[in-house]
């Protein structure tokens, strides 16, 4: 199977300061890549260059064999740890948002049937979410879990070729980090999702990934310890299918 994503030879360096170096990578599509490493390894900088925020200093990116687009299109969705729902809309109008700025660029906002479809369609993406009892709800009258809830349900209205997670559980209490792992992998499942989540979870990236990537130094320069950058030093398939189910929770 061709990849859906790929990175050849791609390098990151901010001035003399190396972050990415040589990163050659291959995802498959329907793949659930884990990336886990130290801190400062990069993760982030691996995520923002695959988003497309940021332009790699060398190499190739490719999805569906096109260079990727210099900015962030619908076909990358992304959710970070931080929630980056709109306060100021409503549940419903936060998921429909995005639908409005594609389907009317100018206005950024829909009239009449046009209006109603987005509605029905950003309503049974909130219902996959468990959020269809809070379509009137404002973020801040919702929990942290329930706005990243909402937060992944903005992602995947745009149907992302790409889904792209920054440590999503990482600020979430145990037991609603639980929940959202359900949902991620049901999600994930149901809408034949490829994703590429950063965590420092080992569990959590094992628990969820099919494949766990571990990004590091290969080399390292005591002396400049920027001189040298991080690649993917372990890179494991994990299972072809789907991931292993959720280990039960450890007694108190
Ligand atoms: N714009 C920038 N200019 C200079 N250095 C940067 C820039 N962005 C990131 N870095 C450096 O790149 C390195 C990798 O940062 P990055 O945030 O990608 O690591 P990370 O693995 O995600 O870290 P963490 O696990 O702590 O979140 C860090 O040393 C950081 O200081």
């Amino acid at each position: 199977m061709s990849a859906l994503l790929s990175l050849r030879n791609v390098w990151v360096e901010y001035g003399d300061r190396v972050v990415l170096e040589k990163v050659d990578l291959d995802v498959a599509e329907g793949s659930f890549v884990s990336v886990v490493g130290p801190s400062g390894a990069g993760k982030s900088t691996f995520l923002r260059v695959v988003l497309g925020q940021e332009v790699p200093t060398s190499g190739t990116i490719t999805l569906d064999g096109q260079p990727l687009a210099r900015e962030c299109g619908p076909d990358r969705g992304v959710v970070f740890q931080r929630y980056s729902v709109f306060p100021h809309l409503t549940v419903l109008q936060n998921v429909m948002f995005g639908l409005e700025c594609t389907k009317a660029p100018l206005l950024a906002r829909l009239f009449g049937d046009a209006k109603k479809r987005a509605a029905d369609e950003a309503t049974a993406m909130l219902q996959a979410v468990g959020l269809g009892d809070s379509l009137n709800l404002y973020p801040s009258q919702m929990s942290g879990g329930m706005q990243q809830r909402l937060a992944v349900a903005q992602a995947l209205i745009m149907r992302p070729r790409i889904l792209l997670l920054d440590e999503p559980f990482g600020a979430l209490d145990p037991g609603i980090r639980a929940d959202m792992h359900v949902l991620i992998r049901q999600l994930w499942r149901d809408f034949g999702l490829t994703v590429i989540m950063v965590t420092h979870d080992i569990k959590e990236a094992f628990s969820l990934g099919t494949r766990v990537l571990a990004l590091d130094k290969r080399r390292h320069d005591p002396h400049a310890p920027h001189r040298f950058g991080a690649t993917a030093v372990y890179d494991l398939e994990l299972r072809k299918d789907e991931p292993a189910p959720e280990p039960e929770p450890e007694a108190a």
